[in-house]
């Protein structure tokens, strides 16, 4: 899977609109390692109650960085974060308190049951026993006829549902998933979004980070970049395709051309390598398309059709374009 590189792009639509309720507020946040790395550079961004966010990055760009100081694990170089209002650092406690965090490694105590691990989890926030709220968890996540298996008997799957279970266990209102599929199948992977869309249809805000472009436009209502500690780009999802996607129509022929003929040179058309059919790019959005006079031109261009198909930019094409676009 190809990692995306974007260039600075802040714009007013990259601000939630008034209204919106914010969980997570991240203020001009900074991190330079002991020994000088720069993991964070100035990253601002506010999360909004409710919303799956993913932040998308490759490899070292700063994605865990910016969630362990979100959790209190790794302290900020400069810059400010609060959770529900209360400062991450001033505040620890109670910030913490809001937050559930399903770490990238499965770390589970393997001769553990499924109920003693997840109860052990909220007795470490200091909330008192209720097996009720554990039941419900279990459940919410199928684990509840696992409950008495010890973990080494679990499926990677389950495992990693006894993880998200772990994290849900002191009733949190934020939930962070650091490359909650790093490694697995697909079926699994599709298992894990719908795990996740469950979790927000209950309300819970979730964050997630992921080198799959594919699994931030399969969950995700917005979508930040973080390449090399900063923050390129946050908008959301629909918005992000609608604006920077395009749209296509393959035109198959009957018969091969060698060139474009000179009467549609007005219009945007390639020659697929076959020769056998058109591309014709368009943008959705800018009302005319263009086709209906196409498709007249073509047949007073004398052009068979024999086929016709349309074809929307991925959200992986759109960052391959915006890569070239700023290159
Ligand atoms: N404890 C540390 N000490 C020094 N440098 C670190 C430490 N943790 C991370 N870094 C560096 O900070 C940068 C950001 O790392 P981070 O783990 O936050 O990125 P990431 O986007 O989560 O990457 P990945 O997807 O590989 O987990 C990298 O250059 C990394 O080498």
């Amino acid at each position: 899977m190809n990692t995306t590189i974007l260039k600075q792009h802040t714009s007013a639509a990259d601000q939630p609109p008034a209204g919106n309720e914010i969980i997570c507020a991240i203020d001009n946040v900074s991190k330079t390692y002991t020994g000088g790395s720069v993991a964070l550079d100035a990253v601002s961004l506010d999360i909004r109650k409710g919303e799956i966010l993913a932040l998308l990055g490759p490899n070292g760009a700063g994605k865990t960085t910016l969630i362990s100081i979100i959790c209190g694990i790794v302290n900020a170089s400069g810059g400010k974060v609060t959770v529900g209002g209360y400062d991450v650092v001033d505040n620890y406690r109670q910030s913490r308190g809001l937050i559930g965090l399903v770490p990238q490694e499965v770390n589970l105590e393997p001769f553990e049951t499924v109920n003693n691990t997840v109860t052990f989890s909220r007795g470490l926030f200091g909330k008192p026993r209720n097996p009720g709220t554990i039941e419900q968890v279990l459940r919410k996540l199928s684990l509840w006829d696992k409950r008495d298996s010890q973990i080494v008997t679990l499926s990677g799957g389950m495992k990693r549902r006894v993880l998200i279970a772990k994290a849900l266990s002191h009733e949190p209102r934020v939930l962070f998933l650091d490359e909650p599929t790093a490694g697995v199948d697909v079926e699994l992977r599709k298992d894990m979004w719908e795990t996740v869309r469950a979790l927000q249809a209950d309300g819970v805000t979730i964050i997630l980070t992921t080198h799959y472009i594919e699994e931030a436009e399969a969950i995700a209502d917005r979508i930040g970049v973080i390449d090399k500690g900063r923050l390129m780009l946050v908008e959301d999802k629909a918005t992000l395709m609608q604006r920077l996607g395009t749209k296509q129509i393959r035109i198959e022929l009957q018969d091969p051309l060698g060139r474009i003929p000179d009467a549609l040179s007005k219009y945007e058309l390639e020659i697929a390598t076959s020769g056998n059919a058109l591309i014709y790019t368009y943008d959705p959005t800018g009302g005319r398309t263009g086709i209906t006079s196409l498709f007249s031109d073509l047949k007073s261009a004398g052009l068979v059709l024999c086929d016709v198909q349309t074809h929307e930019s991925s959200l992986e094409e759109i960052f391959v374009n915006l890569i070239k676009g700023e290159a």
